[in-house]
């Protein structure tokens, strides 16, 4: 996520809470890994240089304490995008992902690959992901046929972050790579269960921001084959929380309540959730004991230093 904190209507980006951020993520959530700059980030309403910065702030905070840090490194301009990839090279970061550019777009598979061929080979030495959300970019290339001989053009490639419903493209990508060794990091956290029995090996998510702890309970359910407590947890908590919202602003918001930590409001075009939003959020975070920063709500949400 960025931590875009105003009061102007630019939404500056907090970067002092980053490191506090991390922490919580790892004591409190269990969360170890993050992708950094991407949807929840707001990475593509960042400028360049903020976005540098971002991934320098989460690698530098990250060490010791985070696994992997991947930085979302797409951009409409193949230079902007092939400078931040070489960025998070320099700095130290784990890995790339790349959206498909989506005003001038690629029409078909091969141009799209090619652009994002161009994109790796500017981090070499870094796994890359291509991260595959159609209703965000309007871009429809199936990512089954995308990743069909991916690895001749793009030697880097190393998953996907799957961000759609469409679980039989899901399945056959799975089905498809079976040999390789490739991670299959499923974006769609209110059906992870389903992706999780097609064969993801990951998962990336606004939600694991705040329910990192719990989809690692469901996690390990589903390892122990105890499908009906990983229903329970899918269901009970996804289901729940799709009723507050789970727009970009909501989750900003939902994660200043639970964690504590001033996430700020997004920065325009996207709108700050609204009040009556954060009531209703904040009574049921209560009814569900989810809580643990109850009376914080208005200094969360309003007050950034
Ligand atoms: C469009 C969007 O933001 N997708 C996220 C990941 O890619 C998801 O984590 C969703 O926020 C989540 O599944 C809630 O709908
Ligand atoms: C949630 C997620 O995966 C993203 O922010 O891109």
């Amino acid at each position: 996520m960025a931590h875009t904190c105003n009061p102007s209507t630019l939404g500056e980006i907090n970067f002092s809470v980053i490191g506090q951020y991390v922490d919580y993520l790892v004591k409190e959530q269990g969360v170890k890994n993050v992708f950094v700059n991407g949807t929840t980030g707001e990475g593509l309403s960042l400028s360049i240089s903020e976005r540098r910065r971002v991934a320098e702030e989460w690698v530098t905070k990250g060490r010791n304490k985070l696994d992997q840090v991947v930085i979302h490194v797409g951009a409409l301009s193949l230079k902007e995008s092939q400078e931040l990839a070489q960025h998070a090279a320099e700095i130290g970061a784990d890995g790339i992902a790349v959206i498909a550019p989506f005003f001038l777009k690629p029409w078909n598979k091969d141009v799209l690959i090619n652009f994002l061929k161009e994109v790796a080979a500017a981090a070499p030495a870094l796994p890359f992901y291509y991260y595959h959300i159609p209703a965000l970019t309007g871009i429809k290339i199936r990512a089954e046929e995308l990743l069909d001989g991916i690895q001749d053009k793009i030697p880097t490639f190393q998953g996907l972050k799957f961000s759609d419903t469409d679980l039989l493209d899901f399945g056959q990508c799975v089905d498809q790579n079976r040999q390789r060794q490739f991670a299959f990091l499923f974006g769609v956290d209110e059906q992870l269960l389903s992706a999780l029995v097609m064969g993801a090996t990951g998962a990336v998510g606004s939600t694991y921001n705040y329910l990192g702890k719990k989809t690692n309970q469901m996690l390990e359910a589903f390892e122990q084959k105890d499908f009906s407590v990983a229903l329970n947890y899918q269901s009970h908590f996804l289901i729940y929380f799709s009723c507050l919202g789970f727009g970009v602003s909501q989750t900003k918001a939902i994660m200043t309540l639970v964690s504590g930590i001033p996430m700020g409001p997004p920065r325009l075009p996207l709108q700050k959730a609204s009040r009556e939003f954060t009531d209703n959020a904040e009574a049921k975070l209560k009814s569900l004991n989810f809580l643990s920063f109850t009376s914080l709500k208005d200094r969360n949400l309003e007050a950034c230093s």
